[in-house]
């Protein structure tokens, strides 16, 4: 048996191009377009990688996305004067601040100086609070695309056994909260976790978010199971070449599941089209204009 193959790069262009149209839409009705500020600190190369590709992607939404490339060496002080000062500019709808941070500078006041509603990345402990209970907000953009890959594929979610894998405050956290929200089991395994290939056999959703290239066989799985790979992990290969690989060890895993995500191609991907996708609904919503309740 062969699982099918979940198109991420294919549902983040669809998903791109609707939020374009809404843009479009936007524009017209406000005379404005949404506006999404990237703040990178420091030169770390795969995260200059991430925030050119947000970048373009805004753009290419009709979009205005304003990059503030801050040094290394920036004090706390000072980033959160510039977030401050984006909190302040009415032309800035969403505002990411793209971690990691350099070790002096603490994410959480960070993260607690943006305000809320312009928390497009939907990390704030207020949009926490609110997806934990049940208020609007602002989703996490990778859980988001998880759930979002996973409706796509199997339609209602009510009543499956749901493993996520990974209990971080970006991924695992917010991903077993949207799928409680689904009417979902859910079960969050970590590294404390006792017997992890047991409590992933009785999956039927399994979503892997750990940061080990290939930890999940495919002997863990459930037969037919729907495996979302979130991982993202460089991984040396012959000849001083390196490649992406995911947390799932997608040549066994592919034999067993129903359905799987690859990486590079599956989560990454819808990550960024949700990110846009956030800041369309924060200018929505500071306008009252309307968009269709499934974008
Ligand atoms: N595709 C995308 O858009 C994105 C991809 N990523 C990728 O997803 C992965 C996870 O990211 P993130 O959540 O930030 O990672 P963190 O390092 O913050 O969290 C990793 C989690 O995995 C758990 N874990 C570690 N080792 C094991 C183990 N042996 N068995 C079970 N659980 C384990 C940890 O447990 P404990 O809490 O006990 O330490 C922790 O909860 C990374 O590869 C990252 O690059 C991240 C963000 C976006
Ligand atoms: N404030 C903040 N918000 C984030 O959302 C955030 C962040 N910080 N820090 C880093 C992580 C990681 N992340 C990814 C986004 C896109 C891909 C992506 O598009 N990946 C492509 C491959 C890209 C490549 O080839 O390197 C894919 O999987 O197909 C991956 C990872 C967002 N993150
Ligand atoms: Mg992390």
């Amino acid at each position: 048996m062969s699982a099918r193959i979940i198109d991420g790069k294919g549902a983040a262009a669809a998903l791109r191009a609707k939020v374009a149209v809404e843009v479009a839409g936007y524009r017209a009705a406000t005379g404005r377009a949404p506006g999404l500020a990237v703040v990178l600190v420091g030169e770390d190369p795969a995260s200059a990688v991430y925030v050119r590709s947000k970048g373009k992607a805004t753009l290419e939404a009709g979009m205005l996305s304003f990059e503030h490339k801050l040094p290394a060496e920036i004090s706390e002080g000072k980033l959160i004067d510039l977030i401050n000062e984006l909190n302040s500019d009415p032309a800035v709808d969403g505002i990411l601040v793209q971690l990691p941070l350099p070790d002096h500078i603490d994410p959480n006041q960070v993260i607690l100086a943006i305000d809320p509603d312009k928390d497009v990345d939907g990390f704030h402990p207020i949009n926490a609070g609110r997806l934990a209970i049940g208020l609007t907000g602002f989703t996490p953009c990778t859980p988001l695309g998880c759930l979002k890959l996973l409706k796509a594929e199997l339609g209602d979610l009510s009543g499956k056994n749901a493993v996520v894998i990974g209990r971080s405050n970006i991924v695992g956290k917010p991903m077993a909260m949207l799928l409680l929200a689904e009417h979902c089991t859910v079960t969050i395994a970590h590294s404390r976790t006792r017997d992890l290939p047991e409590v992933v056999r009785a999956a039927d959703i399994v979503v892997a978010a750990v940061g080990r290239a290939g930890m999940v066989k495919g002997d863990w799985l459930k037969p037919g199971a729907t495996v979302i790979d979130v991982g993202i992990n460089r991984v040396a290969g012959e000849g001083g070449n390196s490649h992406l690989a995911g947390d799932v060890d997608f040549a066994s895993a592919s034999q067993i599941a129903g359905a799987i995500t690859p990486v590079p191609g599956g989560v990454g991907p819808m990550t960024i089209a949700c990110l846009i996708r956030n800041t369309l609904v924060s200018a929505a919503r500071r306008d009252g204009f309307e968009l269709p309740e499934d974008l």
